[in-house]
């Protein structure tokens, strides 16, 4: 059994069709309106769409795309009467799978059905190849992969998306590449900085304004949310949100129909959302700091996307990249690297990530011009600064020494996180070293064992390994320990 949505104004029709998929034991739903129709259909994710494409409150080709984004992907099957060639050619073009023309027989309806859902089950078992426009991101570790992977499929559907990461990860540039692989691709990409929203003109901004609607309001003003009409509205930091607005923009969502300020009809605006944060929404929501229904709204699907520390792989490739970029603005010949410069690069942890490596080698080629090769030392001091506390902490605790002076307890840490030194067996060796010395240390100044056979025999050793022990760990035996 499939799931149909059947939307023509011309009860007969529908009638006729729903006849067909009732013989067939399929399930359906019908409307007579375009928006009612979209609307079931994005509740009810049908396997197959039958559109009409000349309805009262519109015309069925410019919803083709969004029919073909609802999240099951369904098939739409366009119904014309006596339609012009070039509009079911247009059809066919915006993905369409067939067209059927009125009037039409209850039997090559049954027909077209099966041949729909036989293609569509075929379609189902086999694995979609993506070749995708990466629209110049660079990098091919397994982390950032699979973010590539889930942008792929993101790029297919056309529910909402939030993509999450540190700042100057790259998440806009996700965004990007989603647009530029999905069927939106030749609509507008709006970008909103959430952040940058000054509370006072919100409003006017994503949903525009009439003139007069408000002081300085010398003109209609299209707001954000109808430029994204076709394409994609993308919210960078949607944490930012002030709370009034989170309403707004979620009834825009459920709706997709909001008001222009001053203005007293409501506005559709066909667009789909990504969002972008580096923010714990979900926290954010237990503070009640960020709406929940807005949250679900907006997370149809989730994209991490990696810190670059936690990807240091494409640390060269984006290194290389970025140097002949930054010498080709700076109209230079390409520079070398000395050989400890990428080493240096990867010891700092890159809190700001892409943006911030991309700032930091513009500072070193113009800081080492007209020099041919660059060292660490032309990179920004600040770094410099960082790594060198970086590693006068590691020095201070090593992992072989830090926990010797000190007296572990169960719940005690007992060395503060450095980074490690040599290898794991090394570190091993050390630590046993260091436990044995205080091990020894604690038995014979705090026990009450008061004869070294009493200690030998507490810590389960000879007389003469014991001794070879306070050796090696250059301990005497206090006063008043007798053998
Ligand atoms: N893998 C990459 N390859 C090449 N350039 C990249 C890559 N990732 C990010 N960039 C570049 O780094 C800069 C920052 O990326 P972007 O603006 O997408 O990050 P963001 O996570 O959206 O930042 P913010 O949180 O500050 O909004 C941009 O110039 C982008 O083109």
């Amino acid at each position: 059994m499939a799931l149909f949505v059947v939307i023509d104004d011309d009860p007969t029709i529908n009638r006729l069709i729903c006849e067909a998929l009732d013989r067939e034991d399929h399930e359906f739903h019908t409307a007579q309106m375009l928006g009612q129709g979209f609307d079931v259909a994005r509740q009810v994710l049908p396997d197959i769409v039958f559109l009409d494409l000349s309805l009262p409150d519109g015309n069925g080709l410019e919803w083709l795309e969004a029919f073909l984004e609802i999240p099951s992907n369904p098939e739409v099957i366009v119904i014309t009467a006596g339609g012009s060639e070039q509009s079911i050619e247009t059809a066919i073009y915006r993905g369409a799978w067939d067209f059927v023309q009125k009037p039409f027989s209850i039997r090559s309806m049954t027909h077209l059905v099966r041949q729909a859902l036989r293609y569509r089950k075929d379609k189902s078992g086999k694995e979609k190849v993506v070749a995708l426009n990466r629209q110049g991101l660079i990098g091919g570790s397994p982390t950032l992969h699979r973010c590539l992977q889930q942008a792929a499929q993101a790029s297919t559907s056309g529910a909402p998306c939030l993509i999450r990461g540190e700042t100057g990860v790259g998440k806009e540039l996700i965004a990007r590449i989603i647009h530029a692989n999905s069927p939106r691709s030749g609509g507008p990409f709006v970008v909103v900085d959430c952040a940058a929203l000054s509370e006072s003109l919100v409003d006017s901004i994503l949903f525009g304004h009439r003139k007069g609607a408000f002081t300085g309001a010398h003109a209609d003003k299209v707001g954000l949310i109808q430029s994204a009409d076709k394409g994609i509205l993308f919210l960078d930091e949607i944490g930012e949100l002030p709370m009034d607005v989170q309403k707004n923009l979620l009834r825009v969502l459920q709706e997709q129909t909001f008001r222009p300020v001053g203005a007293l009809e409501e506005k559709r605006s066909n667009f789909r959302l990504i969002s972008a944060t580096h923010r714990n929404l979900a926290a954010m929501v237990e503070k009640n700091a960020f709406r929940q229904d807005l949250l679900y709204r907006i997370m149809g699907q989730e994209i991490f996307v990696p810190p670059l520390r936690d990807r240091l792989e494409d640390l060269d490739h984006l290194t290389a990249f970025f140097l002949q970029n930054i010498c080709q603005q700076y109209n230079l010949p390409v520079k070398g690297i000395s050989s400890d410069f990428l080493p240096t690069l990867r010891s700092y942890d890159w809190p700001g990530n892409i943006r911030e490596l991309r700032h930091c080698l513009e500072h070193s080629v113009v800081s080492a011009d007209p020099e041919p090769i660059l060292y660490p030392q032309q990179l920004p001091n600040y770094l410099r600064v960082k790594i060198a506390a970086g590693e006068l902490e590691h020095q201070r605790r090593p992992v072989s020494t830090c926990s010797e002076d000190k007296v572990i307890s169960e719940n005690q840490t007992p060395c503060a996180f450095g980074k490690p030194a040599g290898t794991l067996k090394e570190a091993r060796a050390e630590g046993s070293r260091a436990a044995e010395k205080i091990y020894l240390k604690q038995l014979i100044f705090s026990s009450k064992e008061k004869t070294v056979k009493d200690l030998c025999e507490k810590a389960g050793v000879s007389v003469s390994h014991f001794y070879a022990l306070l050796r090696k760990h250059e301990l005497e035996l206090p006063h008043g320990r007798s053998t």
